[in-house]
């Protein structure tokens, strides 16, 4: 089952600073949640994300999963060492403590997986699963299918994507029935003055258009 994980505000610890871990990391980065690296070997990349502060690191050679009670707040447990074994007592460890689990060799063990994600921006992503078939194909698809995407999903439908959240959270406030809010969020979708300003890049002048719309729903 492919999910979206929510991770705001909670802390994760990542085991491992090699290739592997680097790409982890990353994609954490973007998850406004605290991040802490433990590692003996940590890449450039992770040690330059320590300096802007984006996450912490610790230098060590870990040799059990003792150390993981010593965060608050633990939601997740990431295992992305070369030690097969390690990556195995860490599961277990991120387990007892009550976390999510991951093992980069071990799919059987680990509570997801990484799909292959082609993000179209920060709100937009497709992923795509083999469910651990085979991640090389995984990963050809996304090749195959990154250019096919980018034609067909535009910088306006990006647009249109950012307006129709912020409509939505004002329709939910005043709107009360959903099948009003429904066929007011379509109509937006629709609305040629709201396409021409957004073909026109300007995303205020369409929020500013959609709120009127909406004001002469809600009287
Ligand atoms: C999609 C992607 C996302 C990412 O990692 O972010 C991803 N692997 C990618 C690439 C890749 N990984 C490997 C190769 C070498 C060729 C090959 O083995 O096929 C290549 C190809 C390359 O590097 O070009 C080796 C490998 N992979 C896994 C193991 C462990 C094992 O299977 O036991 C081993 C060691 C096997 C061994 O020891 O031989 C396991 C997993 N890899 C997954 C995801 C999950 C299943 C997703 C799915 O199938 O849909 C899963 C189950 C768990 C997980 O990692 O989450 C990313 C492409 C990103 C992109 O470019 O778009
Ligand atoms: N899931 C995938 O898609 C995928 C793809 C390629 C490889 N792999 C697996 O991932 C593993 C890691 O690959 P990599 O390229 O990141 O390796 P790497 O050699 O670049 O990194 C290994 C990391 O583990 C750390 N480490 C090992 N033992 C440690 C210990 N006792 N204490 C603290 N840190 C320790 C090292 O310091 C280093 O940071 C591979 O062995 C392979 O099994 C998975």
């Amino acid at each position: 089952m492919l999910i979206d994980l929510n991770l705001k505000g909670k802390q994760v610890v990542v085991v491992g600073g090699g290739r592997e871990a680097t790409g982890k990391v990353e994609l954490l980065l973007h998850q406004h949640c605290q991040v802490a690296v433990v590692a003996d070997r940590i890449s450039d990349s992770i040690h330059q994300w320590e300096r802007e502060k984006k996450l912490t690191c610790t230098t060590m050679i870990v040799q059990n999963g003792d150390f993981l009670k010593d965060y608050e707040n633990l939601i997740l447990v990431m295992a992305i060492t070369d030690s097969r074994d390690l990556n195995r007592t860490l599961v277990m460890a991120g387990l007892k403590l009550g976390c999510y689990v991951y093992a980069v060799d071990d799919p059987e063990v680990s509570d997801f997986s990484h799909p292959s994600v082609i993000a179209l921006d920060a709100n937009v992503q497709v992923a795509i699963s083999t469910n651990g078939k085979s991640p090389l194909m995984a990963r050809t698809f996304r090749q195959r299918l990154e250019p096919i995407l980018r034609q067909n999903i535009t910088r306006i439908d990006l647009l249109q994507v950012r307006l129709q959240a912020r409509m939505r959270e004002l329709a939910k406030e005043q709107l009360k029935d959903i099948a009003e809010r429904k066929k007011f969020l379509q109509d937006i979708m629709v609305n040629p003055e709201i396409q021409s300003f957004l073909e026109r890049g300007n995303l205020q002048e369409a929020e500013y258009f959609a709120c009127q719309q909406l004001k002469k729903l809600s009287k």
